[in-house]
């Protein structure tokens, strides 16, 4: 195997500046309205995607909305790390004060212990909390929060299936920023009777380096487009190098690991028979090439499946 280099990838300035400070309108507009109703919410349901427990934070719900009610962490997408890497997780959150209760969720298996566990743990912390203003009230309000594409969607959705047979009240999506609509009611259980308030997935305005951008951008919290598809790619075979993990090669169709992300797309995208027509400039004339883009596209969708491995992408930042 040649020498691998593992060169994290670089981009100009202005690029790395207009990626970390995406901030869309209806990113600020969602956090105002979510302020607006804190006095009504009971608890807060944070969720994270496991693989980026750290990075993946938007520090800015920790200075406006937490504290002051009843929380719940859940790390969703628990499916896609490796299950030893469990309590070494739980840990680090525990450790940086993130939460004191937390759960690990799967929502692509429903019946599994994580899920179930979340609406008991939460009747549980709102049965014992003084509600103020609102000690007559018989409902109870949760609010959902989380950065984009996590799957607040879709664990409201499995909460609320346990109550009803009608299927996806909410939408959900592979790109980030599916939900835009803010505090949308839903009621996932009768007794006692408790209602969820969807909100649109926010990040925070300025994402604090360029790797937990990377790491956003990988797990589909940013969109693609933002960061180029052959740049996320490209930090991925850098993550995977780093850290030993070759199973991209087999998968991928090359003799042998490679730090040079053109390289191996040009090399899958032969094998895959991934090509495009595009004008020679020197000839004018049609040419077919290699579709790295497309190559790239496909090597970043294997890694959010989970075919190239189960991986805790903040893993260095335990060290
Ligand atoms: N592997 C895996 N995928 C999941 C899980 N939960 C959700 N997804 C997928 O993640 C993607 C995003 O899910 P959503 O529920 O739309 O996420 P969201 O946080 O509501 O997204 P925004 O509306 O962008 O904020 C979808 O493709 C889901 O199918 C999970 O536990 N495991």
């Amino acid at each position: 195997m040649s020498q691998l280099k593992y060169l994290r990838p670089s981009f100009g300035k202005a690029f790395a500046k207009n990626f970390l400070q995406w901030f869309p309108g209806h990113m600020g507009k969602g956090m105002k309205q979510m302020q607006q109703q804190l006095m009504n919410v009971d608890c807060i349901l944070e969720v994270h995607d496991a693989r980026i427990p750290l990075s993946g934070r938007n520090e800015v719900f920790r200075t406006t909305l937490l504290g002051v009610r009843p929380h719940l962490l859940v790390l969703n997408k628990c499916d896609l790390i490796p299950k030893d890497q469990h309590s070494i997780i739980l840990n680090a959150v525990k450790n940086k004060g993130y939460a004191s209760d937390v759960l690990f969720t799967d929502c692509r298996t429903p019946e599994g212990p994580g899920v179930r566990d979340v609406l008991p743990t939460i009747t549980n912390k709102i049965m014992n909390v003084h509600r103020y203003n609102r000690q007559s009230e018989k409902s109870y309000n949760l609010l959902v929060i989380g950065v984009p594409n996590v799957g607040k969607s879709s664990l409201i959705n499995v909460l609320r299936n346990y109550h009803s047979k009608r299927k996806k009240a909410t939408k959900v999506g592979p790109v980030a920023g599916v939900t835009r609509s803010v505090l949308t009611k839903i009621q996932v259980s009768y007794e006692p009777l408790i209602y969820l308030l969807d909100s649109p997935g926010i990040l925070e305005p300025q994402v604090r380096d360029v790797e937990a951008a990377f790491r956003l951008a990988l797990c589909a919290s940013m969109q693609d487009h933002l960061v180029g598809i052959i740049n996320i790619a490209d930090y991925l075979l850098y993550w995977l190098n780093k850290h030993g993990h070759y199973s991209y090669v087999e998968k991928l169709g090359l003799k042998e690991p490679s730090d040079d992300i053109l390289e191996v797309l040009t090399l899958y995208a032969l094998n895959e028979k991934l090509t495009k027509k595009m004008k020679d400039l020197s000839t004018g004339k049609m040419v077919v090439r290699p579709n790295i883009e497309s190559a790239a596209t496909n090597m970043v969708r294997m890694f959010r499946r989970g075919e190239l491995g189960l991986f805790f992408l903040d893993c260095d930042l335990l060290l």
